[in-house]
């Protein structure tokens, strides 16, 4: 028997699986698509049995193959069946043609779920032996299991299905079916099932004034492109790029304007508790950052607003941490954060700071209006007070166990329990405890403001209608589910000293509660930034104004619910968002990013690394959490910076600038397009679609994979057509040579748009190495031109990217194995300052004095380096505070003696220890000895400034 097949083909491989199975002896051939010779080309695969018969349908030869055909019992039949009538188009569809069709998509998901259901607690699909049903489902999904992007995209709750894959995979005659016949990606399978299906097909005549010469590459030749797509490629090319729409300078103060598409686009605010993590800056400024870099290439009239967050418990807490002032504190982090995003290359049009007097002003003024407008109430509130330090204690200063049932977690925060993740009321909490003091807190009341969100709902209601399609699925669900479950009124003010105060008499020693204030912070920031800035956030009737925000899934209600409420009860024509962004989590490794315990790779880690932030932008957007949680994996970060970027995007780069170096002068020379090379521009085309249509969307993360594939397209065709070879043929061969050669510098050229907004650096060194500046994109005409013409001159090429070394990120991972951070000593709930504070505040001062010095120098705006110089002042101050609550400034020993000393006896007390336990001694012997030495260790720490680990590297502790 024979297989007639094309490469690739997955369809193929079930044939072969069924008869090793079946002990049939059958051959297979290779089928080159493009080979028209062929009488009467049939659909690939198929089973020849004899000269006479001919099988068809792959799953008809499947059952045709597999031993006792006749036996096959109905369940069987209807896998069968279904597998071929809806698994397999859809793979074909959704991965191998990249349809966006969001049916199809949900079919392909569901399908999933119900293979995976249909194998819980069970071996195989129909009986307790794998037969026909399991060989042709597995052969379908086996290029998605391979794929290691696809697989987490697809499989990830799929317990019971990767199981049963792995399980299969093992058997010998699949694996002999593998040896024998190999599948080389996902994509290109489900794209030679398609083509495999269409073989039997007429091909489109070419348009009349493109050559029909072709040496097309393997890989192309599974690519049908239409006669229409071919027509328009042609056409494109054609075109004046003069024409093309050039980027617009950026004015002074970005305005809106009637005649633009004006684009606020804001990335939640951060607060000031620590050094910002990857999942930070994924979740929120960098994710903001690409949007905007991407609207900015696109001409749209764009402002993108950031900032820190400056009040609320959380930085209360780090003041008491570290010995500071609120104050101070803020100053320290806000310097330490605008740093990290500037090194990010996060491009803020401006980087303010929610404590700013503009704050106070608008959060007074939006609270007033509401309460003039009858959507505020007062009620008495229980809360804890703490007698010995006498104060009210909210959220984070509380801890106890949770009142949760089922959840015996001993040590929940007084506004969440970290372990089962539910919301507290820190007076639900049992055993609450004082964080400061650890003395046990009463309850008492007292008058607070609450927002009447019942009273706000059908507005909120009939806004929600209009907006939320516009959001990222979860922040649907999230506003949805809120509003399905009904709004209670939310208190909004607090017994505290650091917050907005309250403006009416009576409150006076009140705040407000960090969250109502919070997204205020757009608004304030937006005026810091230009006295104009009502003209975005209540604009002129002619003025549409599109906000987007992007954030994290736990910032949803927030922006969803309480602050377009606001907004909306104040009946100011206030700008609400059109586009809640919100991302799931990214965690480290396989745990929480958290500021407040310290737990991942924070910014300034990834900037001591050494390795590019383009990289660090690059493989976070890449894992970006879109649709569902997502890791930061040192080893992946390695995989896919040697796989994607270097040998992938670099290679086809370089090699294309350097081939043009090397025999054409560094000019673009002549060129004569064939079908070949307009079926590349046409594959190019449509990724550059999908590109601008995933951004539109903000969805990221498909978009990178989107440039990625036209540099896989860019080598494929380099590759297919050799210029290398054909520079040493005949005249026309070196003419075909430097047409190539000129398509590819083309492609870079437009390759060095789109990585713009994800990698900004590695753009502006490419377009120098192309020697062009100006480029633009034009989302209304879609299209590839000659943007580096005959005749163009390029600069000097050099590599854009560096192997990372399995060695140095095994060095990084080893680095920050369990890394925990600045995380807070906890010593009674304070954490005094440590040297290394003392360190990292000079360090700031160091460098906040020579932004002042550079800003004074350039003659800049008075009120921009009064700004920074008062940031100054209060870095100062706070040094100078820290000095004296250093331990180390309080001793008369010298501090590295000290710290010397300390160690010595950690080290000892640790011998101590190890040896009672591992001399089998009584747990009323050791446990002294071990608390004994944890108060050694903790002295240490707190004298280093650094957290305890408690012995247990690598470990995260919730
Ligand atoms: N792991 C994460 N992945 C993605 N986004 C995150 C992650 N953690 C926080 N964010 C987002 O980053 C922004 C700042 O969050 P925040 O300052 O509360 O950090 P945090 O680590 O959650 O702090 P804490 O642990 O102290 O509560 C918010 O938009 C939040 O939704
Ligand atoms: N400070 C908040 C966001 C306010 S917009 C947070 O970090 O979660």
């Amino acid at each position: 028997m024979l297989i007639y097949t094309n490469e690739n083909n997955p369809a193929a491989l079930k044939l072969l699986i069924a008869a090793n199975y079946s002990g049939t002896n059958v051959d297979k051939k290779i089928i080159n698509v493009n080979d028209r010779t062929i009488q009467e080309p049939k659909h690939l695969p198929y089973l020849e049995v004899n000269e006479d018969s001919v099988i068809f349908v792959p799953n008809a030869a499947v059952w045709f193959l597999f031993p006792h055909p006749e036996n096959v019992s109905t369940a069987v039949n209807e896998w069968l069946e279904w597998e071929s009538t809806i698994l397999a188009p859809s793979l074909a569809h959704v991965i191998g043609a990249g349809s966006k069709n969001e049916k199809i998509k949900s079919r392909l998901t569901s399908s999933f779920k119900k293979l995976n259901n249909a194998l819980e607690n069970k071996l195989y699909f129909t009986e307790n032996n794998l037969n026909a049903s399991d060989v042709t489902i597995w052969a379908t999904l086996y290029p998605l299991y391979k794929d290691d992007v696809l697989s987490k995209e697809y499989l990830a709750d799929c317990s019971n299905l990767l199981k049963w894959i792995k399980n299969v995979e093992q058997s010998p005659q699949v694996k002999d079916a593998l040896n024998s016949f190999a599948i080389s990606s996902a994509t290109g399978a489900y794209q030679a099932l398609l083509t495999g299906a269409r073989y039997s097909l007429p091909t489109a005549p070419l348009p009349e004034n493109v050559s029909n010469v072709s040496n097309q590459s393997p890989q192309h030749q599974h690519e049908v492109v239409t006669n229409e797509e071919l027509q328009a490629a042609v056409n494109a090319w054609s075109k004046d790029v003069n024409q093309f729409p050039k980027l617009k300078s950026k004015p002074k103060v970005v305005l809106p304007n009637p005649s633009d598409r004006n684009i606020l686009i804001t990335s939640a605010l951060p607060y000031v508790n620590n050094v910002p993590h990857l999942g930070n800056i994924i979740g929120c400024v960098l994710s903001a950052d690409v949007f905007a870099r991407f609207c900015r290439i696109c001409n749209y009239n764009t402002l993108f607003i950031g900032g820190t967050d400056e009040y609320g418990t959380a930085t209360e807490t780090k003041a008491l941490e570290e010995g500071l002032s609120c104050q101070d504190i803020c100053s320290k982090y806000y310097a330490i954060h605008r740093d990290i995003y500037e090194w990010f290359n996060i491009s803020f049009d401006y980087f303010g700071r929610s404590s700013a007097p503009e704050q106070t002003e608008l959060c007074q003024d939006l609270f007033l209006q509401l309460n003039n407008n009858g959507f505020m109430f007062t009620e008495s509130v229980e809360q804890l007070h703490c007698e010995k330090c006498n104060r009210y204690l909210a959220d984070r200063f509380v801890e106890g166990g949770c009142p949760h049932p089922g959840c015996n977690y001993e040590d929940a925060r007084g506004d969440q329990c970290d372990g089962c993740g539910k919301l507290v009321n820190a007076v639900e909490l049992k055993n609450p405890r004082c964080k400061i003091c650890r003395s046990t807190p009463k309850l008492k009341t007292s008058q607070q403001f609450f927002i009447d969100l019942p009273k706000l709902e059908p507005l909120l209601l009939h806004w929600m209608k209009k907006s939320a399609p516009g959001w990222s699925n979860n922040a649907q669900v999230i506003g949805k589910s809120w509003l399905r479950e009904g709004l209670k009124p939310r208190c909004i003010t607090r017994d505290l000293k650091w917050g907005v105060p309250v403006p009416l008499n009576d409150f006076r020693d009140k705040v407000f509660y960090v969250w109502f204030d919070a997204p205020i912070g757009y608004m304030s920031i937006s005026k810091a930034y230009t006295e104009e800035w009502e003209q975005w956030w209540r604009p002129k009737p002619n003025h549409e104004i599109t906000l987007y925000q992007f954030m994290a899934k736990d910032n949803v209600p927030f922006h969803a619910v309480m602050f377009p409420a606001c907004l909306l009860g104040a009946n100011r024509g206030y700008t609400t968002v059109s586009h809640i962004m919100a991302t799931e989590y990214l965690n480290y490794e396989d745990g929480k990013f958290s500021k407040s315990r310290g737990v991942g790779v924070f910014g300034n880690d990834a900037r001591d690394t050494g390795i590019p932030s383009d990289v660090w932008r690059f493989y976070l957007l890449y894992v970006r959490p879109e649709s569902q949680d997502s890791s930061f994996s040192w080893a992946d970060l390695a995989t896919k910076n040697n796989s994607e970027l270097l040998n992938n995007l670099g290679n086809f780069i370089n090699r294309a600038l350097v081939f043009a170096k090397n025999n054409f002068n560094k000019t673009i020379p002549e060129m004569k397009l064939n079908k070949d090379d307009f079926t590349f521009l046409v594959l190019c085309t449509r990724e550059l679609n999908s590109y601008i249509s995933c951004l539109e969307k903000a969805k990221l993360r498909d978009g990178i994979r989107h440039i990625l594939s036209i540099s896989r397209h860019g080598n494929q065709y380099m590759q297919s057509n050799q210029p290398w070879v054909l520079l040493k043929g005949s005249p026309e061969d070196k003419i075909r040579a430097g047409t190539v050669v000129g398509v590819c510098c083309n492609i870079a050229c437009l390759l060095a748009t789109l990585l713009h907004p994800y990698m900004p650096n590695t753009s502006d060194i490419l377009k120098k190495q192309l020697n062009v500046t100006n480029t633009a994109l034009n989302p209304e005409s879609i299209e590839i031109t000659q943007f580096l013409p005959p005749g163009h001159t390029l600069g000097e090429p050099s590599p854009l990217f560096t192997k990372l070394e399995p060695s140095r990120v095994e060095e990084l991972k080893q680095k920050f194995a369990g890394k925990r951070g600045d995380s807070p000593v906890k010593m009674n709930g304070i954490k005094p300052m440590g040297i290394n504070d003392l360190k990292v505040l000079e360090a700031e001062i160091a460098k906040q004095e020579n932004k002042v010095k550079k800003l004074k120098s350039s003659r800049a705006d008075k009120k921009l380096w009064q700004a920074e110089e008062a940031i100054l002042v209060d870095l100062r101050k706070g040094l100078e505070h820290a000095q004296k609550s250093c331990p180390v400034n309080s001793v008369q020993e010298p501090a590295q003696e000290q710290i010397k000393k300390l160690e010595e006896e950690v080290s000892k007390q640790g011998s101590v220890v190890r040896k009672l336990k591992e001399g089998g001694a009584n747990k009323a012997d050791w446990q002294p000895e071990v608390t004994k030495l944890l108060e050694l260790k903790s002295k240490l720490a707190n004298l280093l400034g650094t957290p305890i680990v408690d012995g247990q590297k690598g470990k995260k502790k919730k």
